[in-house]
């Protein structure tokens, strides 16, 4: 069977390259079938490569109909296809007749072009066992969620009943067609209509690709909003090979508040004497003015897992707002034992002096 999956040398490639190709695009009521197709068809409807039969359909023209198709009475038909004038004809759940002209098919597959049309899943077995061994025929299966094909189909104004007997029917014809189907393609048109139309595009461009021609490449990812942009410096700092400095991509600086982390500390050693509270401080602005003069120059870099942890906002102002009564009552508390002890020291030497020069007699009992 000529199928992609089945080409081994080089010399069946180039054959595969040289043959017509047929694509059927299938699908269950409501998938979405004829927005997609409508879609591609403006992009590529052009192009000398496709070639897309306009269908045969036994049914009256309609301001609503997006298809562009030959509409016919039941008797025309059944008189083409007593004939023999279509190569592939079904009667769609609708109730009317569809038909694809054998000639139009054949001549565009003799040169060389890519067929594309929408058809039944009625036909895709026929489709295989007529041109498979010919051509190479390729199955684009449409389809979406059972819920949202109801809805579509309610929004159509199709009756709840008839929903539902198409939701059945369509269970048996998927397996047909998952059966059946050649260098099968399924795409899910869950989505928006131009992600579901790109999907199509993709299947018909590319499917049946031979090896010369371009593969589907995937562009690198674009950086494009704030959050994404911190995202991929903290990648790069991960990697200290990879560090470079970029204008563009520099993260905030992590806030830190160098005075309540001051206070922390200051807390932590509860600190009582004045010279070295003086120290502290003076450390702390020489790291302030390092912490300014570095700030522009530098993608921050995440702090080794051994430094301290900085405080978190939720717990420094109480911490904080405790170590400011600390710190202010210490040198009053300093001050009275220093007078106290002074005091203390001067009545201690006033008495030995005053007892050495007599001025204080023993009492006597
Ligand atoms: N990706 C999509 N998102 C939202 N609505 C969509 C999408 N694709 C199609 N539709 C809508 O779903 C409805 C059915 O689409 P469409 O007629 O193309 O389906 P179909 O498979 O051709 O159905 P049928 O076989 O009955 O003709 C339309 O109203 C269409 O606008």
């Amino acid at each position: 069977m000529a199928t992609l999956e089945h080409i081994t040398t080089a010399e069946e490639s180039y054959a595969f390259k040289l043959r017509g190709k047929l694509f059927l695009i299938v699908g269950p009521a409501g998938a979405g079938k004829h927005t997609l197709f409508e879609r591609i068809k403006k992009i590529i409807g052009k192009d000398e490569e496709y070639h897309f039969p306009k269908r045969v359909i036994q049914k009256a023209k309609t301001a609503e109909d997006v298809e562009d198709f030959e509409d016919v009475t039941k008797m025309a038909f059944i008189s083409m296809v007593s004939k023999g004038e279509f190569v592939f004809h079904w009667t769609s759940h609708h109730g009317s007749e569809h038909g694809i002209r054998l000639q139009d098919v054949q001549q565009a597959l003799d040169n060389k072009k890519k067929v594309v049309f929408l058809a039944s899943r009625q036909v895709v077995k026929e489709a295989k066992e007529k041109f498979g061994d010919s051509y190479s025929v390729h199955v684009v299966e449409i389809t979406a969620e059972p819920e949202i094909l109801k809805t579509r189909l309610h929004e159509k104004s199709i009756k709840a009943e008839d929903i539902k007997q198409k939701l059945k029917r369509n269970e048996a014809l998927e397996k047909e067609v998952a059966a059946n189907a050649v260098n099968h393609v399924l795409i899910r048109n869950n989505s928006t209509v131009s992600s579901g139309a790109s999907k199509l595009l993709q299947a018909v461009l590319f499917q049946g690709a031979s090896a010369d021609e371009p593969e589907i490449v995937v562009a690198p990812k674009v950086v494009e909003h704030k959050e994404e942009k911190k995202v991929a410096a903290m990648e790069a700092v991960e990697e200290p090979s990879q560090i470079h400095i970029n204008e563009d991509a520099v993260l905030e600086e992590p806030k830190i508040n160098h005075q309540d982390l001051l206070q922390q500390t200051l807390n932590e050693l509860l600190v009582a004497d004045e010279t070295l509270l003086e120290q502290i401080k003076s450390k702390a602005s020489a790291s302030d003015s390092e912490h300014v003069a570095t700030k522009k120059q530098t993608v921050a870099a995440p702090r080794p897992a051994s430094t301290i942890p900085l405080p978190t906002p939720a717990h420094v102002p109480i911490v904080a707002n405790k170590k400011v009564a600390v710190v202010k009552e210490q040198p009053v508390i300093n001050k009275i034992i220093k007078w106290a002890l002074a005091i203390g020291g001067a009545s201690v030497v006033g008495f030995f002096v005053a007892k050495k020069f007599g001025l204080i007699k023993k009492s006597e009992k």
